[in-house]
């Protein structure tokens, strides 16, 4: 698999004598969607982490779009495409919803979505232009009619989709989403489902979602991940995952195979 977008080769992780995440494989070919799922406790944000150069293996290789990552400092990591989500929403809290964009409007203008609806005469000046994608880019998100209230003060529903929005705005070719619909009601998660479909789409992007809402992750992912105790335990098609026996016996319990 060379053409990988994302290739994974024996990837671990040691805290003092807890081998958090070990011999970990795994490939992301562009423009999949795929999950990683798993209990409790199972690896699956320590592995976000190091995808994102928040902490470095003590074991394996990253190769991103061709390059090797592992261990890079984070910044390096979303300057070669890889943007994440945290499971606890990470918003500035006191901005406001367009500046949550703005800050991260490191790479709009290379969204050809933003240029073909929204063409911008050339006289606009740097910042006029800045607020008219990072407004457009709102938008898109259903989020530009809260563009003044402050992040703290949106629906939670909402701040989730911001920070995705926020996520999406340093143009990455993989975008990691850590448990979107964590405290969504039904409806939220079914809008989030649409709206990751939605994205993926229009923007070509990449995307590794984990997510214990298996709804949604057996709805839309073309191939699913499982951790346990910080090993893969099977990889495959959401309905292989469904009827695999000792995913039911970690993770999905009998109830989910009915
Ligand atoms: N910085 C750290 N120092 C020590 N142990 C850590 C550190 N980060 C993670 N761990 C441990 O690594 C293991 C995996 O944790 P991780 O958060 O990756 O699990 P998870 O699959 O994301 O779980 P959840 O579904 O609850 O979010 C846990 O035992 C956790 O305590």
């Amino acid at each position: 698999m060379s053409s990988a977008l994302l290739m994974v080769e024996n990837l671990g992780i040691q805290f003092g004598g807890l081998k958090a995440v070990q011999n970990v494989e795994l490939y992301m070919n562009q423009g999949e969607l795929i999950g990683l799922i798993g209990p409790n406790g199972a690896g699956k944000t320590t592995t976000f982490n190091m995808l994102t150069g928040v902490y470095t293996p003590t074991e394996g290789k990253i190769m991103f779009d061709g390059k090797s990552i592992g261990g890079l400092d984070p910044y390096k990591v979303t300057r070669q495409g890889i943007s994440r989500t945290f499971q606890n929403i990470r918003l500035f809290k006191e901005l406001t919803v367009l500046d949550n964009v703005k800050v991260a409007n490191h790479g709009l203008a290379k969204h050809n979505l933003i240029s073909s609806i929204f063409r911008l005469p050339s006289h606009f000046n740097g910042e006029e232009k800045m607020e008219k994608e990072s407004l457009a880019f709102l938008k898109i998100f259903g989020l530009d009619v809260y563009r003044d209230e402050l992040a703290k003060n949106l629906p939670y529903g909402m701040q989730r989709r911001l920070e995705i929005a926020r996520a999406l705005a340093a143009a990455p070719k993989l975008l990691l989403l850590d448990e979107p619909a964590a405290g969504m009601n039904a409806k939220e998660t079914h809008d989030l489902m649409e709206l990751i479909a939605f994205i993926r789409k229009e923007f070509d992007l990449t995307i590794l979602l984990i997510e214990h809402d298996m709804n949604l992750v057996m709805g839309i992912c073309e191939r699913i991940y499982v951790l346990d105790h910080g090993q893969l335990i099977a990889s495959g098609t959401p309905a292989e995952i469904r009827s695999n026996p000792k995913v039911i016996e970690a993770y999905l319990g009998e109830e989910v195979t009915e």
